[in-house]
């Protein structure tokens, strides 16, 4: 998956992403990180061809994505996001099998046994029959990821996971993660707001300030002082942690 010399306004504003051209190393963990508003749910949206470049293109296995029906599109990426469309009375199993309306036309046609190993994978297959608003915050999410591994994609988008999850789910679910890319080889892209969990976890990343790709390379090449504290506009120490290794930390007033 590729952006080539990609450019992007909001209707009436002015152009936010400028002559943008990078590669999402296939099979691997990328992570998208960068101050708010630097444009990186936006990125995202252009990967999924849910917004189109201006000009410049995006490709997808070679072929530009406005090439692919929505159906095509849904079959090879999915996207857990923050906002998630839901009626709470839903039970956990309707959830995961709307992740596989690429491949059925009705609801009501798609088996238990179908979506089963999906909610195995995040170990959420006893859940199987409960109403999702009756599980924790943590496990709505897995339900979330469940419902798109559903989609068998090769592409899995997860837009800022974990933000409202405390430090262990959050660890649980990007455990997870590394998993998932390590048996099912999905390409993984994550928009973070946390600097380490996408050092941790990343093969490469982009660092974004107004949408301009700064910089982009395995994390080592982001470890920089000031390259760091200029993109976020705030000072930033990077330390050494005995058990993790470097630790970036935002120095707030
Ligand atoms: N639908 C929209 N219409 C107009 N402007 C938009 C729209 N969506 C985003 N923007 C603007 O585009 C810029 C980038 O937004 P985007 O959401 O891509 O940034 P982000 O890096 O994901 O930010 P955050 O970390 O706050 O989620 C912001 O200035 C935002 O106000």
């Amino acid at each position: 998956m590729e952006l080539k010399q990609v450019r992007y306004s909001y209707p009436g504003s002015e152009p936010l992403i400028v002559n943008f051209t990078a590669s999402v190393p296939q099979g691997k963990i990328l992570s998208i990180i960068g101050p708010n508003g630097a444009g990186k749910s936006t990125l995202l949206k252009l990967l999924m061809g849910r917004i189109s470049p201006d000009s410049g293109e995006v490709l997808l296995d070679g072929k530009s994505i406005a090439a692919y029906s929505n159906r095509e599109r849904a079959a090879k990426i999915a996207l857990v996001s923050q906002q998630h469309q839901v009626f709470d009375e839903m039970a956990v199993k309707e959830v995961v099998k709307t992740g596989r309306l690429p491949f059925h036309s009705l609801l009501a046609t798609i088996a238990d046994e179908e979506i089963l190993p999906f909610l195995k994978a995040v170990d959420l297959d006893w859940a199987i029959d409960r109403p999702l608003s009756s599980l924790s915050g943590g496990q709505q999410q897995r339900v979330w990821l469940a419902s798109a591994l559903a989609q068998e994609p090769s592409y899995l988008f997860l837009d800022e996971p974990t933000t409202y999850l405390d430090i262990r789910y959050q660890q649980e679910l990007m455990s997870l993660i590394d998993k998932l890319n390590a048996e099912q080889h999905i390409t993984i892209v994550l928009v973070l707001h946390d600097i380490n969990q996408a050092l941790k976890i990343s093969d490469q990343v982009w660092l974004l300030k107004q949408g301009q790709l700064v910089k982009e390379g395995a994390p080592d090449s982001i470890l920089d002082q000031d390259l760091l504290s200029d993109t976020f506009e705030m000072p930033v120490k990077i330390v050494n942690l005995e058990t993790f290794g470097p630790y970036v930390i935002q120095l707030t007033a």
